[in-house]
């Protein structure tokens, strides 16, 4: 439906990270305009006191008052109020088909759990009744959450994947979305019989994205990981990326165990990342998840391709798979954002996410004696944004607040009620925002936009 207003203008505290060692740009009193039709940022204007209407004749002289809307999120009237504009988080590794064994994992480590837990879940999402629920349900809590962007796992399953899809353009939520390949090393009641077959439900899965024609919902070509994959499917789907030019997700180097079992299914590689660069699956749109026990080799792969790590660090405690050190991967200048693995991750929330790599790196910085593997609160909080936006390609779309992005926004209220922050007189602005960083939750998430569109979120709307 097309919208009356022609321009919104959004008011009040804007806060973003714009690179990894800027810490908090906060910009105050500050109006940012942004066009109905693109969803982009055509303005921003800081320290901004005088009519709002005057910008909006200042972009379009034709523009009437009428064609413009105002959306006034600033802490004027209530001087015991904080509230601020953030952008949206990216999760760059969630299994929406998952979701409902969320904290599910007893004792299991991942080649187990798979079996016993993830295995017969997903296979349930063949039924198309079960998936609607179960994907409307993690949409909306993902968005609850703050999620604007999400590079999904789906099933193996071709319909329920597109189901994902529709509904992801439904709730207005970005995405990337997969339908998972995996032809061997599987339960016989979940693995696609040849490659086939694999390959031949991709091509399908990518023109039904075609023909959604929703330039937020994107394919990605999705092998499992190697183990799930014999090598003519990878090197296929390796072909298949790049034919259509379409990013790539898989997991690497999670668990001791599935790294001995690469190395005696693939003894002619050097190491784990091989088998993936070898088949043409690595580039500058791959997302990697995990890559706990990479060697200086494998990262020197990664960061010559430019690929991009999703640091998981919740999923990589619940499964006792490892410590893993982002501030190697930052060191060597490869791009990192944050995932949270849901279901072997126990939340859908990327704040939550961001607060465990905070703790993670702290634990390193003590096994290993050395407190640079510390990464700090604003460090953790870019790769939730811009970070993860780099990993998933998007670093001119989204990620931060720049003019020609697209507005993907969450209004966080850190005094709303319910909420689990106290702040007193003395509190520095930052913090306040340390304060939200370490207990903040969704109930201080007022309000979500997708491209300047609001997303419904739980009913709650601020508009
Ligand atoms: O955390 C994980 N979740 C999965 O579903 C999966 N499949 C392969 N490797 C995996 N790791
Ligand atoms: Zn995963």
């Amino acid at each position: 439906m097309k919208s009356q207003y022609k321009l919104t203008i959004f008011y009040g505290k804007f806060i973003d990270i714009p690179s990894l060692k800027a810490g908090f740009r906060i910009r105050s009193s500050c109006a940012i305009g942004v066009n109905s039709e693109s969803g982009s940022i055509v303005f921003i204007q800081e320290n901004f006191h005088d009519d709002l209407l005057k910008l909006a004749s200042n972009w379009d002289p034709n523009l009437k008052h009428d064609e413009v809307k105002i959306v006034d999120c600033n802490n004027n009237n209530n001087n015991n109020s904080y509230a601020f504009l953030f952008p949206g988080f990216v999760d760059t590794h969630i299994h929406a088909s998952q979701y409902p064994n969320n904290g599910l994992f007893g004792k299991m480590s991942l080649l187990e759990w798979l079996n016993e837990y993830t295995f017969p879940l997903e296979n349930k999402l063949k039924d198309l009744n079960i998936a609607k629920i179960v994907y409307s349900k993690v949409i909306e809590r993902t968005l609850s959450h703050g999620t604007t962007t999400a590079a999904y796992y789906a099933t193996i399953h071709l319909e329920s994947t597109k189901l994902l899809a529709n509904l992801c353009s439904e709730y207005n939520q970005r995405s990337f979305i997969g339908k998972i390949c995996m032809n061997q090393n599987s339960p016989a009641y979940y693995v696609e019989p040849s490659t086939d077959t694999s390959i031949n439900l991709t091509k399908k899965f990518i023109e039904h994205i075609n023909s959604i024609n929703n330039p937020k919902i994107n394919a990605i070509i999705t092998p499992r990981f190697a183990p799930s994959c014999d090598k003519d499917l990878l090197c296929n789907l390796g072909k298949l990326a790049k034919q259509y030019e379409l990013p790539i997700q898989t997991h690497l180097s999670e668990n001791l165990n599935e790294l001995e079992w690469v190395h005696d299914l693939f003894p002619e590689y050097a190491n784990y990342t091989e088998v993936y660069n070898q088949n043409g699956l690595l580039n500058e749109k791959t997302i990697l998840a995990h890559c706990i026990y990479l060697n200086d080799l494998e990262l020197n792969t990664i960061k010559s391709k430019n690929s991009g790590i999703a640091h998981c660090p919740i999923s990589n405690s619940c499964l006792s798979s490892g410590l893993c050190s982002v501030r190697k991967f930052l060191n060597k200048g490869i791009k990192v954002g944050l995932g949270t693995d849901t279901s072997a991750g126990y939340t859908t929330s990327i704040l939550e996410v961001a607060r465990h790599a905070h703790m993670v790196s702290r634990q390193l910085a003590s096994v290993e004696g050395n407190d640079d593997c510390k990464i700090s609160v604003t460090e953790c909080l870019y790769l939730a944004t811009l970070g993860g936006a780099y990993v998933m390609g998007l670093q001119d779309q989204v990620g931060s607040f720049e003019v020609n992005k697209q507005f993907d926004c969450q209004l966080i209220n850190l005094t709303v009620e319910g909420s689990k922050i106290d702040l007193f007189p003395w509190d520095k602005e930052t913090e306040k925002l340390e304060k939200w960083f370490f207990n903040g939750d969704d109930r201080n998430v007022q309000a979500v936009w997708v491209g300047g569109q609001e997303c419904g979120i739980r009913s709650k709307s601020y508009l």
